[in-house]
């Protein structure tokens, strides 16, 4: 396909997006099944646009003075390959599957636009009602943390310490120009896709197949680092979902003492198997949503509570859910959390660690809940992470937000502070 159609492809699938107000990765999909004819190059770079232009919405629509698709489109095409409106139309010069092109005074609008001018909101990419969520959460930077939620994400992985190393799986990779993560000891990471490039398929890899390593985002592997998990110890990953976090602190854990990984939910739970034979964990046991955990009552030295969440760290990866997301998603996910920390919290023996994760940046799913936690169970006290950041990862700069709960301090990663998805991290200890 040329530019023309790609071009067009896009704007038809954000027009589906948007009309039947539905997941992207849906409507990307059934456009791929739509037209077979488009190879997966043609897929990926269509997807690009698409993506690119869900993440920064709103501000090209003001740039460009207009928030069509097409509009939005042409606006994200620009701005990724750095092309002018006199670039832009040579790029389509005889392409006859081109759609109409903006307006030749919409592109130089774009061109000449001063996003330093615009609405709060705008500069930050958010809808008002986020906008101001995120303003209470983040404090005053929250526009510059916003802004890096637009950008591109990387590609993470963390490699399995118990079947390789780091230094194998960038030997076994060495075609994708994988580099060591910042911060997460295991981390390994392919920098984000430049034009209408794509991520190889690192699942497809023999190293992978063997179990070396697992996509997972450096941010969720710190926050399993964080959980300070010791050989030897009985944890309870309270929701263990596909199971990155069990994996990662199975790892951790150099194979000794045991994770009990549990989910309400079977499906979710589903891939966690065939993940644990993968990676040879023999320190994992799955428990399904019938098990009764009686056993592991007061029992547990760390219990990990990786709750259900909105997902506003994420937005890199799904910028759609970021226009999709309703306060009344965020109140149903509060009450969510709520009931998990408090069902996870008897698992906790006298002197253990409940730790409390989400990939949101929205205080009201994160220092509010422990607020609401510590008045629920006064036997519980905030503990402090930035002291489990220093003993997890001695060398890594404290690039992290702090912020103070109960007597306690937490702790928040995002893209721009981390250079992650964006997690929050609390720890409560049981008296
Ligand atoms: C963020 S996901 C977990 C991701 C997973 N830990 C990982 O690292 O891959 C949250 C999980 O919490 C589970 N969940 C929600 N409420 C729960 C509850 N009350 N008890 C146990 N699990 C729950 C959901 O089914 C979902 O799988």
């Amino acid at each position: 396909m040329r530019l023309g159609g790609r071009i067009a492809a896009a704007i038809e699938i954000l027009t589906d997006t948007a009309t039947r107000r539905r997941p992207v990765a849906d409507a990307l999909k059934d456009w791929g099944l739509a037209h077979r004819f488009a190879g997966s190059g043609d897929r990926a770079a269509i997807g690009n646009i698409v993506y690119d232009v869900l993440r920064r919405r709103r501000s090209y629509g003001w740039r460009m003075g207009n928030d069509s698709p097409r509009a939005l489109v042409f606006a994200a095409l620009m701005d990724s390959e750095n092309l002018d409106a006199e670039a832009m139309l040579a790029a389509l010069e005889g392409d006859r599957f081109a759609p109409e092109m903006p307006s030749a005074a919409d592109l130089q609008r774009f061109a000449a636009s001063d996003i330093t001018q615009a609405p709060a909101a705008v500069r930050a990419d958010l809808p008002d009602w986020l906008a101001k969520a995120f303003e209470t959460s983040l404090g005053e930077d929250w526009i510059a943390e916003a802004e890096a939620m637009s950008a591109r994400p990387p590609l993470d992985m963390r490699v399995n310490s118990q079947l390789s190393t780091r230094d194998q799986v960038i030997e076994a990779l060495s075609p994708f120009n994988a580099v060591p993560a910042a911060l997460a000891p295991q981390g390994l990471r392919i920098a984000p896709i430049v034009g209408g490039g794509r991520h190889p398929n690192v699942q497809a890899e023999g190293a992978f197949q063997k179990g070396w390593f697992e996509i997972q985002d450096e941010g969720s592997q710190i926050a399993a680092a964080l959980v300070g998990a010791r050989p030897g110890e009985q944890v309870l990953d309270f929701c263990a979902g596909a199971g990155g976090k069990s994996l990662a602190l199975a790892a951790g854990m150099e194979g000794q003492g045991m994770v009990h990984a549990y989910d309400a939910d079977k499906q979710r739970l589903a891939p966690i198997y065939e993940r644990v034979k993968r990676a040879e964990a023999s320190n994992i046991t799955v428990h399904g949503p019938r098990e009764d955990l009686f056993e592991l009552d007061a029992a547990m030295d760390r219990v990990v509570v990786d709750a259900p969440c909105t997902g506003t760290g994420t937005w890199r990866r799904r910028p759609d859910a970021k226009w999709r997301l309703s306060a009344s998603a965020v109140d149903k996910r509060a009450a969510e959390q709520d009931t998990a920390l408090d069902a996870a919290a008897r698992f906790v023996k006298p002197g253990g660690t409940l730790a409390y994760i989400t990939c949101s940046l929205l205080r009201a799913e994160n220092a509010d809940r422990i607020e609401a936690f510590l008045q629920r169970h006064r036997d519980f006290s905030a503990g402090d992470s930035p002291a489990a950041w220093a003993e997890a990862m001695p060398d890594a700069p404290k690039s992290y937000r702090a912020e103070t709960v109960g007597w306690g301090t937490a702790l928040t990663l995002t893209p721009r502070l981390t250079g992650t998805d964006g997690f929050f991290f609390a720890k409560l200890v049981r008296q």
